[in-house]
């Protein structure tokens, strides 16, 4: 078998296989590659930065490049991109920063909730409905089932069940490994499966279980870095111990994050509902007096972990925020550069003739 196969290979992609890798992080300028031997820090041929047109034409996780190696020095030249077999859109929502491809060539879309304090009926729905439109065939995860009685595992089954009309729901413990044999059946050999779902829901203790060890950082560890960014040192596509092929990437995190503050109403209702009987409405919930978010934490109505994971989503939203405010300036700044470009020349002109 040619290793480029457990990559999960097609062989509807029309160059040769010593050509061709699949993209398995993507970093600022630069990608890291794999061809199922080698891994290669890659960059883009001067030709294929001439030719994009839009962002949609960029290397995103998953995809599957054709390449130039450059074999001793463990770096590779990306000539071009090859035909998606499917594809999600990261569209922004009202700001002109335009569509991003956030992970490619992915078979199944693992949608991750807790069943917990995270369920929620109708983001499950929306989730599937991108997946489907991705291209990629959904299955919904609800995790921590360990805190959960079987009374309510079945009651948000069956909620789950009505937006999810023929899609596998599966409960699952990430902790004791309940109902992994069942989530198993769906991580196929060579078939690629990403995780979708919002912050602190166990998609990174769900890839260390798989694992069977530690291989991508959980909330409890991860250090933001000095700009209040996740350091990006973990990977963004693994394989995995039976031959599926995973792909955890901060992008689809982002996917609702995209919804904007929206989000943090649905996914933290309770936190917010305390928030709202805080004295001042601008509270920040830190030694500010009649905090009633404090005293929540104080009688234990409210935990501490789930605290901090409503810091970090904030924390998220600012950040996703502030970036995209800096692009717009950005690209309205271009925009009047060209156009007052254009009217210099046109007046120049006029003063020729
Ligand atoms: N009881 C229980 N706790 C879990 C389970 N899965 C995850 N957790 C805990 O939930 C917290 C968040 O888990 P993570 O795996 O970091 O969540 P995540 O979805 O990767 O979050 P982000 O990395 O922020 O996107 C951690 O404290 C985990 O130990 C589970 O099945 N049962
Ligand atoms: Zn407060």
């Amino acid at each position: 078998m040619d290793y480029i196969e457990k990559l999960g290979w097609d062989d509807s992609i029309q160059i040769e296989k010593e050509n061709a890798a699949r993209v398995i992080t993507v970093q600022k300028n630069s990608y890291r590659i794999a061809d199922g031997v080698e891994e290669y820090l890659a960059h883009l041929s001067g030709k294929f930065l001439n030719q994009a047109m839009t962002s949609l034409d960029f290397p995103a996780v998953g995809d599957w490049v054709e390449v130039q190696k450059l074999q001793d020095e463990q770096k590779a030249v990306i000539k071009q991109v090859l035909p998606r077999k499917s594809q999600f859109v990261r569209q922004a929502a009202g700001t002109r920063t335009d569509a991003q491809i956030v992970a490619s060539n992915i078979d199944t879309v693992f949608i991750v909730n807790s069943l917990n304090y995270d369920l929620n009926v109708r983001r499950i729905e929306r989730y599937i409905l991108s997946t489907y439109e991705s291209g990629a065939v959904p299955v919904v995860v609800l995790t921590k089932k360990d805190e959960c009685t079987s009374d309510e595992v079945e009651k948000a089954i069956s909620q789950v069940e009505e937006v999810a009309i023929g899609v596998p729901i599966i409960a699952v413990s990430n902790i004791t490994g309940d109902g992994f044999d069942e989530l198993n059946g769906h991580l196929l050999p060579e078939k690629t499966v990403a995780l979708l779902g919002s912050s602190g829901v166990g998609k990174s203790t769900m890839v260390n279980t798989l694992f069977d060890k530690k291989v991508q950082e959980t909330k409890d560890i991860r250090e933001d870095d000095s700009r209040g960014r996740h350091t990006t040192t973990h990977r963004e596509m693994f394989i995995l111990p039976n031959g599926a092929l995973l792909i955890d990437t901060p992008g689809m995190r982002e996917l609702q994050l995209w919804e904007g503050e929206s989000a943090m109403d649905t996914a933290f209702q309770d936190v917010e509902s305390l928030a709202e009987q805080c004295r001042f409405t601008d509270c920040g919930h830190d030694s500010e007096p009649g905090c009633r978010v404090n005293q929540a934490l104080v009688d234990g109505e409210l935990s501490e972990e789930r605290f901090k994971s409503y810091l970090k989503l904030q924390r998220e939203l600012a950040y996703e925020k502030r970036r995209q405010d800096q692009k717009a300036k950005l690209e309205e700044k271009n925009k009047w550069k060209k156009v007052s470009k254009s009217l210099k020349s046109k007046y120049k002109k006029r003063n020729v003739r």
